[in-house]
This record gives C-alpha cells, sequence and structure tokens, in this order.
C-alpha cells in the first residue's frame, strides 16, 4: 500500500496561526518484529507538538505497538526487532544520550485499565516526584495539588488525600493515573484506549480532561471508538496490518478520506 500524502487543510491551518506545531515525534522506515511477526511495516510519520493524535485501526493492526515504541516499552517483550528511525524532540529514542528512563519521564503512559499503585491519592501523584528526588514538602504538595487540579479531580479528592486510591471510582482512578502522570510534568502522554473500561459520564470527563491538557501536552490516543477520536484529534492516523494507511487532520479523515479502505473502516464497512 502507498503511504498517501499530508493533504494541508486552509481554513485549519489559518487557524493553527499559519504554522504547523512543532515536531515532537518523527518516524522513518520504522518496523517492528515479533520474532517473525512483523507488526508495524515502514511507517512515516510526524506527531506534532500540543496536538492530539488520535490512532484507529482494526484489532491486531499494530496500534499499542506504535504506542509502546514511542516510549520504548515495547522492549520489555521477548525478541523485539525494530529498524527504520524514531526521533523525540529531533534526538533518536534510541540514542545512548536519551536514557530510556529520561524518555519515560518525559513521556507518560496511561493504560486502558487504570492502575494506581495501592497506595493514598496523594502518595499516588507526590510518587513519580519522590523518584525523581524531590524532598520538600511544600513542593510536593503543590505539585499533587496542581497536577489534580489539571486532571480535573481535585473538587472531588481534596478532601481525602490520605484515603487509599482503590477507594475511588474507576473514573476518578483512571483520572488518578492521569494526575500522577502530570505531576513530573511530561512533553507527551500516550493513551492506550483510557476510556474503554469506563462509562459514559467518567469518558465524557476524560475527553474534556483531553482537550484542556493538549495546551500543555501532546496527547497520543489510540481509540476503538470513532466517535471518541473524531470529537477530540486534531490529526488521524489510520493503521491497518502494520501499515499506516493514512494520516491527516481529523475532519479530513471522517468527512472525505483519500484511502477508500479508510473510508470503508470509519463507515463500518470491516474490522
Ligand atoms: N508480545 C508479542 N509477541 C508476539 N506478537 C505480538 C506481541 N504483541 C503484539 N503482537 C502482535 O503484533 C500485532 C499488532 O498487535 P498490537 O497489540 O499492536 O495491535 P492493536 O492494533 O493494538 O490491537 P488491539 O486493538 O486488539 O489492541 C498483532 O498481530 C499481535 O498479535
Amino acid at each position: 500500500m502507498v503511504l498517501k500524502e499530508r493533504i494541508e487543510e486552509p481554513k485549519l491551518r489559518v487557524m493553527n496561526n499559519a504554522n504547523w506545531n512543532k515536531p515532537v515525534y518523527q518516524a522513518d522506515k520504522l518496523n517492528l518484529w515479533y520474532g517473525t511477526s512483523h507488526a508495524l511495516k515502514n511507517l512515516d510519520m510526524t506527531i506534532h507538538e500540543k496536538e492530539v493524535t488520535a490512532i484507529i485501526g482494526p484489532s491486531g493492526c499494530g496500534k499499542s505497538s506504535f504506542l509502546k515504541t514511542l516510549n520504548r516499552m515495547v522492549e520489555l517483550q521477548a525478541e523485539v526487532h525494530i529498524s527504520g528511525t524514531l526521533t523525540f524532540m529531533e534526538e533518536t529514542i534510541f540514542s545512548p544520550s536519551l536514557p530510556v528512563e529520561l524518555l519515560r519521564t518525559k513521556v507518560g503512559m496511561i493504560f486502558q485499565k487504570p492502575n494506581p499503585f495501592p497506595k493514598s491519592i496523594f502518595e499516588n501523584v507526590a510518587f513519580g516526584l519522590k523518584i525523581q528526588g524531590i524532598r520538600q514538602k511544600e513542593v510536593i504538595e503543590h505539585v499533587v495539588e496542581d497536577s489534580l487540579r489539571k486532571a480535573a479531580l481535585w473538587d472531588e479528592v481534596k478532601d481525602r488525600l490520605q484515603k487509599p486510591a482503590m477507594s475511588l471510582s474507576g473514573g476518578q482512578q483512571q483520572r488518578l493515573c492521569i494526575a500522577r502522570a502530570l505531576a513530573v510534568s511530561p512533553e507527551v502522554l500516550l493513551m492506550d484506549e483510557p476510556t474503554s473500561a469506563l462509562d459514559p459520564i467518567s469518558t465524557h470527563k476524560v475527553e474534556e480532561l483531553i482537550t484542556q491538557l493538549k495546551q500543555e501536552v501532546t496527547i497520543v490516543i489510540v481509540t476503538h471508538n470513532m466517535q471518541q477520536a473524531s470529537r477530540i484529534s486534531d490529526q488521524t492516523a489510520f493503521f491497518l496490518n502494520g501499515e499506516m494507511i493514512e494520516m491527516n487532520s481529523t475532519p479530513i479523515i471522517f468527512e472525505r478520506p483519500t484511502d477508500s479502505l479508510t473510508d470503508d473502516y470509519i463507515n463500518g464497512r470491516f474490522g
């Protein structure tokens, strides 16, 4: 399949002040194998700063593998082999000068199922700061409050910060995980189907939050929910069988995609 060129949308360019945001990630002929299974094939794509990029596509097309390559979590799997180039802020993410621990402080990850630590609400958010060696109580308290506010959770938990995180509802736990990720000031948040385990009201809150957060962080979200991708993302990439078929501004992907496979997928003709 041929990678389609990104078509620039004149109206969006005007709204974006006539400039594309700076590239954060750039993949060039990126391939990934699990053993002999070729999971990502010759991906060329750019993820821009302070935008929400949605990755869509049927089960097994490589969405999670791509997301986990962006913070090098994929290398925790056995027999992974990667070729091609992937840069983060213009530096190859496989370079010794960008240690994986440093990369992961800049790139937070939110999973499908909320995964708070078995600790208090406060300790969950403070965790990353303590790992970084920050000890001043006032600094930690300030960052915890600020992160919980940014995650739209502060008002719901401010009177019970010492209660176990597990006492929160699923939707609150997911926002707590987002607060925990925000506490270490990441550049990027990767989200792997972050609302698929949540009820519609919690989903709505997390979607609103994503729209707010993109003023500060770049967000890459994998979702099976077409409406969600069209509601919250600026760019959408459609993956199929490990290839990126098409990537463009979200309105173009959903209203007039270039590739008939994209059209078929978003209109539910397969997948
Ligand atoms: N650890 C692994 N070992 C071997 N193959 C794997 C591994 N993880 C994923 N795969 C394979 O790589 C391909 C891409 O999987 P991936 O999980 O990235 O797809 P996905 O689009 O995220 O799927 P889903 O929507 O079902 O989560 C699939 O064929 C999958 O079976």
